[in-house]
């Protein structure tokens, strides 16, 4: 699903009255119409408070018009107009109007006004800001939201939550609706999955209000949200007749005297991603270990025992995913050195792979192109400098997976993966994944893949995904706590079934 900015959207919006020769206060209607059918379907005429809390643009008009729709069905409301602007929108001032008609006096709350009492068991909308906040909210409206969030209420956001800007982290983080449930119009907007402001909703849900499907299909987006529907038809069958070798040689690197776990984690993980063959190549201390823990893996080792010196390879793998537990220690840093000159097609480099590069930048000319990247955010702060706010993260780390022609998997509870200049946005995953060694596992996951003749940005995609979908079904399994990197692994080939699988009434909506 496209993920367009708040000027794409406008473009639609705009796009959409021309063609369908409307009035902008139709496409209002219809937004309304579905939350209220939203509403309408899950509390089917509960005599429950509902307190709307409008602005003054569309987002407010937006919530005009949906407390004229839950009077006509016999809620009990109450609407307040949160007066920020004298620049009232035309189509809010329309539905204040029809509220009027229908003799409902919305409570004008201003600077002066006292804040009104929210029962923790009303119901909140939350229409006070839309997709047009463009600068800090005043004072008092910030406080007003403050008293929004501690009431304890249930607050449903329409579009999005008011004060939470779509293209920069908040101006106050006080000053943001924390929202139980968002119902976003058309497209899921950027800023719900990134860590600055995403965690001002709990769940969202995207309502189609008919914008053109014209525009929608034909205009580009930067970013895109992958779930099922995408995976899916990333997938490459096996086929009846192939062997070992139609699935590819991995090499899985890395590993240091008492960290030859990640070596572990990430063949494992490549193993049962379906790589053919997979062969670790380890200090000699991993030698009994990976052997006696892993039995269908080969193992190499170096000639010393504690770190890699010497990175030599008997065969030309058709995949290396390398970094997990290696270490940064001068002849390692001289290895890994050595190993990207005499690489020519992609690797995949994780963990002190990416700490040697960023120590050593000079070492990137080497990085053959399409190589993944597989940073986690101290990673990749090492490797592209500080950011103000997320959305400066997403340009800096853009630019540096364009300069370098990388494929940049940036880690996170919704894992972006850039390249060329397009982000690539994970839907799967869970809390119980921020576990010691569950970025080995999606390393090796990656390079088993890559193995199978994924491309560089198809593997990371369906990686990325297949890695969070283990980790959710380990997690329905066993909780969050328990979980550990060695369950993910467990839980690939679940992940797998459940990929190819029909998809439920709710994916098919999706689509
Ligand atoms: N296609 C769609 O998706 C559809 C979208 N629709 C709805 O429209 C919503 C967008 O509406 P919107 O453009 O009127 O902006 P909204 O967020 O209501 O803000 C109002 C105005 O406030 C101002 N302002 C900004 N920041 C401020 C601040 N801190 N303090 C004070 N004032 C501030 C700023 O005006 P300015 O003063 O800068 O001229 C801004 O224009 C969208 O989220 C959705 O709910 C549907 O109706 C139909 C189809
Ligand atoms: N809160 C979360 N929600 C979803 N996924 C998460 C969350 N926290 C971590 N992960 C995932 O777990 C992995 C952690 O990787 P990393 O930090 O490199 O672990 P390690 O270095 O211990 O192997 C990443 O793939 C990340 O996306
Ligand atoms: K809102």
């Amino acid at each position: 699903m496209k993920i367009f900015s708040a000027q794409q959207i406008y473009q639609a919006d705009k796009f959409t009255i021309e063609k369908q020769q409307i009035t902008s206060d139709v496409l209002m209607e219809q937004a309304a119409t579905k939350i209220f059918e939203w509403i309408h379907a899950r509390l089917r005429g509960t005599s429950v408070n509902i307190q709307l809390f409008c602005g003054i643009g569309n987002n407010g008009g937006d919530g005009m018009a949906l407390a004229r729709h839950l009077q006509e069905h016999g809620y009990v409301i109450t609407v307040h107009v949160v007066n920020y602007s004298e620049k009232r929108s035309k189509d809010f001032l329309l539905n204040l109007e029809r509220l009027k008609d229908r003799k409902i006096w919305p409570n004008f709350i201003n600077a002066e006004s006292e804040l009104p009492e929210i029962s923790a068991n009303d119901i909140v909308v939350d229409a006070i800001f839309g997709i047009g906040l463009n600068r800090s909210p005043d004072d008092w409206v910030g406080q007003l939201i403050g008293h929004i969030n501690a009431s304890q209420a249930f607050v449903l956001s329409v579009d999005v939550p008011s004060g939470l800007p779509m293209d920069r982290a908040p101006w106050n983080p006080k000053y943001v609706i924390e929202s139980s449930y968002v119902l976003s119009f058309q497209v899921p907007k950027l800023a719900f999955f990134l860590p600055d402001t995403g965690v001002y909703l709990n769940q969202w849900e995207i309502l189609d209000i008919g914008l053109d499907p014209e525009f929608l299909t034909r205009e580009e987006a930067d970013y895109e949200l992958v779930g099922k529907h995408q995976i899916v038809s990333l997938y490459r069958p096996r086929l009846k007749f192939s062997h070992k070798g139609t699935y590819g040689q991995a090499m899985i690197v890395g590993g240091s005297y008492g960290k030859i776990g990640a070596v572990q984690l990430a063949s494992n993980a490549c193993l049962s991603s379906g790589a053919g063959l997979v062969t670790a190549f380890v200090p000699q201390c991993g030698y009994h270990s990976l052997q006696t823990a892993v039995p269908e893996l080969m193992v190499l080792t170096d000639t010393d025992e504690h770190c890699i010196t010497e990175i030599s390879m008997p065969f030309a793998p058709k995949a290396v995913g390398i970094g997990m537990g290696l270490g940064t220690k001068e002849p390692t840093i001289k290895a890994f050195k050595d190993f990207l000159k005499q690489m020519e097609s992609p690797v995949v480099v994780d963990a002190d792979g990416l700490n040697i590069l960023a120590m050593a930048p000079h070492m990137l000319k080497d990085v053959p192109p399409q190589s993944i990247f597989t940073p986690h955010p101290k990673e990749l702060e090492r490797l592209i400098g500080t950011w103000t706010d997320d959305f400066e993260k997403l340009e800096k780390a853009k630019a540096f997976s364009i300069s370098h022609d990388i494929v940049l998997v940036i880690k996170g509870a919704h894992t972006i993966v850039l390249y060329k200049g397009k982000g690539y946005v994970n839907t799967t995953g869970n809390p119980g994944m921020a576990t010691a060694g569950s970025g080995d596992v999606l390393t090796g996951m990656v390079t088993g893949l890559m193995a199978q003749g994924y491309t560089s940005l198809e593997a990371a995609i369906f990686g990325v995904y297949l890695h969070g979908l283990a980790g959710d079904i380990s997690a329905s399994q066993n909780g969050y706590e328990a979980l550990k990197a060695s369950d993910i692994v467990n839980s690939i080939g679940r992940a797998y079934v459940e990929i190819l699988s029909p998809p439920d009434v709710e994916e098919k909506e999706q689509e």
